[in-house]
Formats: C-alpha cells, sequence, structure tokens
C-alpha cells in the first residue's frame, strides 16, 4: 500500500492478553511493583479504526461508558505522539470495544498501543518501536508489551521483554462478574512481595501463580467462585490483577463445550495464543 494516500486505518486489532504467571518479586521507592510475568497474546480483542483529520483535533467518535475522552488511553495516546512528534494532523477514533473493563485482560493498554501504532503509520512520524514502547510506558505497564508484540518474559514493571517461544495453545476465558481496580490490588496491605526471581528457563504452570490473586479473592468472592467452576475442566487461574480468569484446555471444541456450560453470572470466550501482533509489521 502506498503510504502517501492513506487517510484511514480500519479495523485495527488490539488483542487481549493473559499472565500465564505474575509474580511480585519488590517494590520500587516510587511504589510500582517489580513483577516477572509471562505475557502470552490472544486472538481476540478490541478493534478501531482511524480516520485522518487536517485540523489536529484528536476526537474519540465512539463512547466508553464510566469512561470520560480526556481519561480515555485511546485519546491519550494520540495526544501522547502529537505532543512527542510535533504533529499536526489529528484524527477520529472508533472503538469497537468487547473485552471487559478491569479485566486484567489489558484492553485499555492495548487499545493504546494500537492507536500508538497506527497513527504513527497514518501520521507518518517514523516513530521506531522502541522509542514508541518508552511512549507507552507513560500511559500504562503493559502498553510496551503490546509494541513488544509477540509473547514475553517480562520483568521490571513489565517493561524489560524477552520473547518467549510457547507451544500453540486453546484457553477458556471467564469474566466474572466484577471490575478490579488495578490499583487496589496493588495497594494491598496483604499483598506478598517477596517471591524469590525465577530463571526464564524454570517457567512451568505447575512451579508459577499468580501473586495477585489470593488479595483479589479476598475482596472479590466472585473471582474464587469462577476459578472454582472453571477448575473442575483445566487448572484455572487469574490474568493480571482480574478479574478474568482462564485455564488452557486441549482443543477447540473443550474450549467451546466448556464455554456453553458458564455459569449465567459470569462471560465466558474461547480464545487461542497468536504468535505475534496483527500489527507488529508496521512497527519498526
Ligand atoms: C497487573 C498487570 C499485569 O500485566 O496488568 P492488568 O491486570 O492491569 O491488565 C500490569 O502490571 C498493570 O499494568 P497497567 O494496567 O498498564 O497498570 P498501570 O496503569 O501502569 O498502573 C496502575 C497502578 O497499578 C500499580 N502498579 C502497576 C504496575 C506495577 N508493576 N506496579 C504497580 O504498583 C500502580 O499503583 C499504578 O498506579
Ligand atoms: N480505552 C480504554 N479501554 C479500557 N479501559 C480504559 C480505556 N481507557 C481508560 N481506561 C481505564 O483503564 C481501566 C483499566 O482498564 P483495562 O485495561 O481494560 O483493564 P486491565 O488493566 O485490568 O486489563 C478501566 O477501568 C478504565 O477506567
Amino acid at each position: 500500500m502506498d503510504t502517501a494516500e492513506l487517510t484511514r486505518l480500519a479495523d485495527c486489532p488490539a488483542p487481549a492478553k493473559l499472565n500465564l504467571f505474575l509474580h511480585v518479586i519488590g517494590r520500587r521507592p516510587d511504589g510500582y511493583h517489580l513483577l516477572q510475568t509471562a505475557f502470552r497474546l490472544l486472538d481476540w480483542g478490541d478493534a478501531l479504526s482511524f480516520e485522518l483529520r487536517h485540523d489536529g483535533v484528536v476526537a474519540r467518535v465512539t463512547d466508553l461508558p464510566g469512561v470520560p475522552a480526556e481519561h480515555d488511553l485511546v485519546v491519550r495516546a494520540a495526544r501522547l505522539l502529537q505532543s512527542y512528534t510535533g504533529c499536526r494532523l489529528g484524527a477520529d477514533i472508533c472503538v469497537d470495544k468487547r473485552l471487559p473493563m478491569g479485566g486484567g485482560l489489558g484492553g485499555g493498554s492495548s487499545d493504546a498501543a494500537t492507536t500508538l501504532i497506527a497513527l504513527n503509520r497514518l501520521w507518518r512520524t517514523g516513530v521506531r518501536g522502541e522509542e514508541l514502547a518508552a511512549l507507552g510506558l507513560r500511559l500504562g505497564a503493559d502498553v510496551p508489551f503490546f509494541i513488544f508484540g509477540r509473547d514475553a518474559f517480562a520483568e521490571g514493571v513489565g517493561d524489560e521483554l524477552r520473547p518467549l517461544d510457547l507451544p500453540p495453545a486453546w484457553y477458556v476465558v471467564v469474566a466474572p462478574p466484577v471490575t478490579v481496580p488495578t490499583v487496589e490490588i496493588f495497594a494491598a496491605q496483604e499483598l506478598t512481595r517477596n517471591t524469590e526471581p525465577i530463571k526464564i528457563t524454570d517457567f512451568a504452570t505447575s512451579t508459577t501463580r499468580n501473586d495477585l490473586q489470593a488479595v483479589a479473592c479476598s475482596r472479590y468472592p466472585e473471582i474464587g467462585a469462577a476459578i472454582d467452576w472453571l477448575a473442575q475442566f483445566a487448572p484455572a487461574r487469574m490474568t493480571g490483577s482480574g478479574a478474568c480468569i482462564f485455564a488452557q484446555v486441549a482443543s477447540e471444541d473443550d474450549a467451546e463445550r466448556i464455554v456453553a456450560s458458564c455459569p449465567g453470572s459470569c462471560r465466558a470466550w474461547k480464545a487461542r495464543s497468536v504468535m505475534q501482533h496483527p500489527l507488529r509489521d508496521w512497527v519498526d
């Protein structure tokens, strides 16, 4: 495609992520937590469309209930790229929101990463991948992973990324009927922050856990109930700071059967791992 003619980028995917495990190994003086986690990209997520504007205005065309435009990570990402590059172009942005908010699936972060990647292309601002990831980190600790664009072992606050080669897998993802604010879980006094660091090569489901899960379950019993339900079929755990939980299953058929039997209080989806972010080729 000749980028000189680009005025619109439609249906740009913003995939969900899972944290296959999440260990809290310390805390920085600024309060942010030092983590070890394995990020996995899924084939399921939000979709965004961008229409070029020449008047410099960044407008969110679709509504996101409970999130004013000024707070929306999509609008903040677009404005950040504008101010960083001095670009005078703008965009109308539509978000087809499919991922549950505050679900630990990284929806807001993924929307922000897709916005940075797509507008960097539409506006031809030429910011390279590493710089784009550093910009993204200003918006949220998960954003650099989505710009990195493939499964990763992450350290630091989640921004020091190394590629992970994992076999393809099917998952069932379940959203209990609660929204968990990330900040509440990290701020909890009872959170353990001293898990021994592991080596990237030691990573296995049986020897890892999600350190945030106990805190989230004690405050939101709906999460524990959903884990108990899903654990009938396969080992189940929480992703990120919750509330969503997941289990790896043997096949798409198994995933569909489990999804179909999900209790009415929860929502459930099947999802498959993907090797790379659908927009990875747009990142230099
Ligand atoms: C827990 C994780 C795991 O992947 O994901 P989610 O469950 O949010 O998807 C991430 O670390 C979340 O990343 P993200 O959702 O981008 O969080 P941010 O907006 O950067 O941070 C929200 C708040 O969580 C706390 N926070 C976040 C990350 C971190 N390493 N230590 C922290 O203490 C801080 O109090 C921060 O103000
Ligand atoms: N585009 C967006 N999509 C989702 N949430 C957003 C967005 N912009 C801002 N937010 C705020 O970020 C919070 C965390 O959202 P999200 O990324 O979906 O969850 P999590 O960090 O648990 O994966 C939301 O509760 C919402 O207040």
